[in-house]
């Protein structure tokens, strides 16, 4: 704190970073954000009643019956003080944050799912959703805001949670959502091209998620892929334990892929022979972080293993649709990053029967990463026997603006296989419409998501849905 005004020991009942949210009570957290800056909203939530104005500068008029407090950093003092507000839930638990490009969900909801198995009360904050043993909870953000979160883990606290495990992203480390939490532990999934509209460079980006291994107590550990061209970096400035993961022999944590089939993985991970549900050699990366997390909890190996085979992906994780007709396999995958879409597409160049085609719908989403539109549509085209480039969430842009970049990345020896719709729905029923019995229809970028974001409302849709309809109206 730098300074404060006004009457000392208000009484304070909730906290809040948004003026419309402020009344008598409030403590309002004036943010500087990336639309517009909180300080422009502190005379509306005095003039709602708040209690506390927490801000980085003065306004010039200040009300005698409010309470501001200066600090270099509205977002770090609101992190602590939401820690603090809330009694400090995450010391009370083993609490995992899983970062990375790709992989956060797959791992976290994973965690819960065994860690459930085994018989512990756990928590989940993820991208898909929230949840305090089966309850689910709205998420709406990967990781919600520092008052949210702290919030929510007090909630889970409540109901006897002993883990919780959730999503770190780059933004709540740059944006301090989990300053002040305490980890029992973290791990490092992998680091590719995403949000650099956001971070500015691939540098600050990595500088983000290293933010969050800096943070992790001595008392905690630290786990990383030492496949990843990052995963030593990652470690660096780590205190407490630091291990690895690998599937080329390095580290703590070993796996050798002894078959990646349509019907699943089969590892040996440390002289067993284990047979997963989950197909794709980044799910076998994604198998052996979370085996190494129950590893690093204490948890008994070969239980461990033995309820991991035995498990299933989250939603919208290469989750099939199979036509009960013509055996027409569609698979619908969050893939919003080119190297997620090279991931699943080599996935299904590995399991793939050589009569079967692929035909891949694929788009990117709007006002976010403008860079990696040409790459996916490169990858959509190199990589499927036909493509079909679609809208995602356009939110504020022109879809066919979205389109238009994308399509400057497809080779021209490709382009006869390409076809652009922007609407989605239809690009869907065309990918069904040219699919012959027993092809593979890959629908990427929206996985989980039962909606479409179009300037700012929120359609209902679903791309499993849509798929099965078209199955049926098509007659497939
Ligand atoms: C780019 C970004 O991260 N934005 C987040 C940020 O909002 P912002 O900086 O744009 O806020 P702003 O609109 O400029 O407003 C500044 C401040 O003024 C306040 N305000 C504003 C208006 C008003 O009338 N009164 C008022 O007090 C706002 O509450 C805010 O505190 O802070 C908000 C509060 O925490 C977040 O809700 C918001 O997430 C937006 C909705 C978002 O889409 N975020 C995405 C990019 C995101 O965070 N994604 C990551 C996952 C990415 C991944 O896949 O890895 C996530 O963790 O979800
Ligand atoms: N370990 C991995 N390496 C590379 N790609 C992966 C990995 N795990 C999952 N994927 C791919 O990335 C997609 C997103 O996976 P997941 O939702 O688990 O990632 P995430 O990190 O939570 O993403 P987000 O940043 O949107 O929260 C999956 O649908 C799959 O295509
Ligand atoms: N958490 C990611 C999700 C992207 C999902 C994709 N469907 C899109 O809308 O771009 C983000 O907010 O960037
Ligand atoms: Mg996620």
């Amino acid at each position: 704190m730098l300074d404060q005004h006004g009457p000392t020991g208000p009484t304070i009942t909730t906290l809040t970073l948004d003026s419309r949210q402020a009344g008598p009570g409030t403590v309002f957290f004036a943010l500087r954000g990336t639309a517009t800056d909180g300080h422009e909203f502190i005379a509306k939530a005095v003039e709602q009643g708040a209690a506390v104005v927490v801000c980085e500068e003065l306004p010039a008029d200040v009300s005698p019956a409010t309470t501001y407090v200066l600090v270099a950093d509205s977002a770090q003092a609101m992190a602590l003080m939401a820690a603090e507000f809330y009694g400090h839930p995450s010391k009370e638990m083993h609490l995992v944050g899983i970062t990375g490009t790709n992989g956060k969900t797959t791992c976290a909801t994973m965690l819960h799912k065994l860690f459930r198995e085994l018989g512990y009360h756990c928590g989940l904050l993820s991208t898909v959703q929230n949840q305090i043993d089966e309850q689910v909870i709205a998420s709406t953000h990967t990781t919600p805001d520092a008052i949210r979160l702290n919030a929510l883990l007090a909630q889970m606290l409540n109901a006897s949670c002993t883990h919780v495990f959730m999503e770190v992203s780059s933004h709540a480390v740059v944006q301090h959502r989990v300053t002040g939490l305490h980890f029992a532990g973290g791990v490092f999934t992998n680091l590719s091209h995403d949000h650099l509209d956001y971070h500015g460079t691939f540098d600050a980006y990595l500088k983000a998620k290293k933010g969050f291994f800096d943070m992790l107590p001595k008392s905690g550990f630290a786990l990383s892929n030492a496949d990843d061209k990052r995963g030593a970096v990652m470690l660096q400035n780590v205190t407490g334990r630091r291990e690895l993961y690998s599937l080329r022999g390095h580290g703590e944590f070993r796996a050798r892929l002894l078959e990646n089939a349509v019907h699943g993985l089969h590892l040996e991970i440390e002289g067993r022979e284990v047979q997963f549900r989950l197909i794709g050699v980044f799910n076998a990366y994604n198998l052996l972080a979370i085996y190494g997390t129950a590893v690093l909890l204490g948890e008994d190996p070969t239980e461990v293993l033995t309820v991991l085979s035995g498990l299933t992906s989250a939603p919208g994780r290469f989750e099939p649709v199979v036509s009960a007709k013509t055996r027409i396999t569609g698979i619908v995958d969050y893939a919003h990053t080119p190297d997620a879409l090279e991931n699943v597409l080599q996935t299904i160049a590995d399991i793939r029967q050589p009569s079967q085609q692929v035909i891949t719908v694929v788009g990117c989403g709007g006002n976010r990463d403008g860079a990696k539109r040409p790459i996916m549509a490169r990858l959509a085209a190199e990589l499927s026997d036909r493509a079909v480039l679609t809208s995602d969430n356009p939110r504020f842009e022109d879809p066919n603006d979205i389109l238009a970049q994308m399509q400057t990345g497809v080779p021209a020896a490709a382009l006869g296989k390409v076809l652009t719709i922007a609407d989605r729905r239809e690009a869907i029923k065309t990918a069904v419409a040219l699919a012959q019995p027993g092809d593979i229809v890959l629908i990427a970028g929206k996985g989980h998501e039962t909606y479409q974001e179009i300037k700012g409302i929120k359609n209902d849709f679903d791309d499993k849905q849509v798929l099965r309809e078209m199955f049926e109206l098509l007659g497939k």
